[in-house]
């Protein structure tokens, strides 16, 4: 009917579905605040200047402002010492109107990265990036599961792609996005139950095997790094890059551009994320879910269901 004219993707909106899991989490957390006069908290540890960092980090106290949560925030220099990081770390372990920690990272050099997220109470680390935490996801009984990896299962399983029985394909292996999303995408239960691919910078006839993804993620870190010839006709494609290129005739002078090339791939994918908009916003919306769940285990305990 349309001859050869490929017709253009599904976009996966991050903005609007994280507009309506903050407007859930706003609900739970009037909800603990009446049954148990409790008001669910997040602290952010931001050491540095990076001007990224920044943006994220007040986007974060924004978001949670909204949903009704408290928030608090310790900025450090630059030149911090792992002794003075630590102790904000400590600080806000010990503070009851914190429930939930988040340590932006990466931290500068010379700072060694293990030691921070080990400080952080495991039953508040709603990033997920304890070795705890990231035990128990890999075990398939997680708490907290890491914000970006969250958002994108949300994200799918919320527009109808269940990833059961799918062929996944991730780009990238952080401990952050890559790892644990495999273990969610390939763990029994909501969300998981697909065959999971995880590519790095080694691998062999990437395209090849990026081919063969019906859901492909990308987290490289390199802008349009994913182009049209690495996807199969009809593929899901999540975006996760947040890559600032230069650009001049821009407000800000730079332009965000994702790890996908969007133009060419959403001729050919079937569902694709749009960058801003898409995976970004998810992470926001999953920290402060993951807050809230701190708030519970701090009133409840974890549950030992699992
Ligand atoms: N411990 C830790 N946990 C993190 O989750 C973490 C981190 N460190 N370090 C930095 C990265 C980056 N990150 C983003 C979150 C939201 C947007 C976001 O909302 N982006 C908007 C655009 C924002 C803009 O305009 O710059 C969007 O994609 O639409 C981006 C990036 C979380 N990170």
């Amino acid at each position: 009917m349309w001859g050869d004219v490929p017709v253009a993707a599904t976009i996966l909106s991050g903005t609007d579905l994280s507009a309506e899991i903050r407007a859930e989490v706003a609900a739970g957390v009037v909800e603990i605040r009446e049954k148990h006069g409790v008001t669910p908290g997040l602290a952010v540890i931001l050491v540095g200047d990076d001007p990224a960092s920044a943006v994220y980090v007040n986007n974060k106290q924004r978001a949670c402002e909204q949903a009704g949560l408290y928030s608090d925030s310790a900025r450090l220099p630059g030149s911090a010492t792992e002794k003075e990081i630590l102790a904000a770390v400590h600080a806000f372990n010990e503070d009851p109107r914190v429930h939930g920690i988040l340590v932006q990272l990466p931290l500068p050099d010379g700072v060694e990265q293990h030691r921070i997220i080990e400080a952080i109470d495991p039953d508040k680390d709603v990033d997920g990036i304890h070795p705890y935490n990231l035990g128990k996801l890999l075990q398939g009984r997680p708490d907290f599961a890491p914000c970006t990896p969250a958002g994108i299962v949300e994200l799918l399983m919320r527009n109808g792609h269940d990833p059961t029985g799918a062929n996944a394909v991730i780009c990238g292996r952080s401990d952050i996005v890559g790892k644990p999303l495999a273990a969610l995408l390939m763990q029994r239960g909501r969300g998981g139950n697909a065959t999971v691919t995880v590519c790095h910078t080694r691998t062999r006839n990437l395209a090849e095997v990026t081919r063969a993804a019906d859901i492909l993620v990308a987290a490289i870190g390199r802008p349009e790094a994913i182009t049209a010839d690495m996807v199969k006709d009809g593929a899901v494609v999540i975006d996760v890059g947040i890559n600032r290129v230069d650009d001049p005739s821009a407000r800000r002078g730079y332009r965000l551009k994702g790890d996908v090339e969007f133009e060419s791939v959403s001729q050919k994918a079937s569902a694709i994320t749009p960058v801003p908009g898409g995976v970004g916003p998810m992470t926001i919306a999953m920290l402060l879910v993951n807050t809230l769940t701190a708030a519970r285990i701090s009133i409840h305990g974890r549950h030992h269901s699992g």
